[in-house]
């Protein structure tokens, strides 16, 4: 480990650093630290079970839409209302203070991740059950 000459560690550009490891440390700057860390990582574990309780949501729907698609023979991919949701995200992500781009992101993803489902839907006859979710 290298210290700077305040004492403070100058390995921040090393890959990663467990933060769990400091808990117990002697100075008590870098206790502080650790904790507030600690207080914000229970915030980003409640985030994340709710994003993914709210992602499993989004797939039973659509996968919902992929039957219906299938039934009614049409193709996977709608540009236009992939358009409108874009649109729509962009601005949502800016009123939120979200970069865009992770937006963007997000939305590509689950657009892309759809429509692979959808595909296998199809694939089975339209039968939503084909994906693991309805296992
Ligand atoms: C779910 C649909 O199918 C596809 C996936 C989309 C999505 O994940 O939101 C949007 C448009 C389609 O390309 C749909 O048409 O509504």
């Amino acid at each position: 480990m290298t210290t700077t000459e305040d004492g403070w560690r100058a390995d921040a550009r090393e890959e990663a650093t467990d933060i769990d490891a400091f808990a117990q440390s002697d100075d008590p700057q870098m206790q502080h630290i650790v904790e507030r860390i600690d207080t914000l990582r229970a915030s980003i574990d409640n985030i994340d079970m709710a994003i993914v309780a709210l992602l499993a949501e989004r797939f039973k729907a659509t996968a919902q839409v992929g039957a219906l698609k299938a039934r009614a023979g049409f193709a996977a991919a709608d540009y236009a209302r992939e358009e409108q949701q874009m649109e729509r995200l962009r601005l949502v992500a800016q009123a939120a203070g979200l970069d865009v781009e992770i937006a963007e992101q997000y939305r590509e993803f689950v657009v892309t991740e759809t429509k692979r489902r959808h595909r296998r839907i199809a694939e089975q006859g339209g039968d939503a059950g084909v994906l693991d979710i309805f296992a």
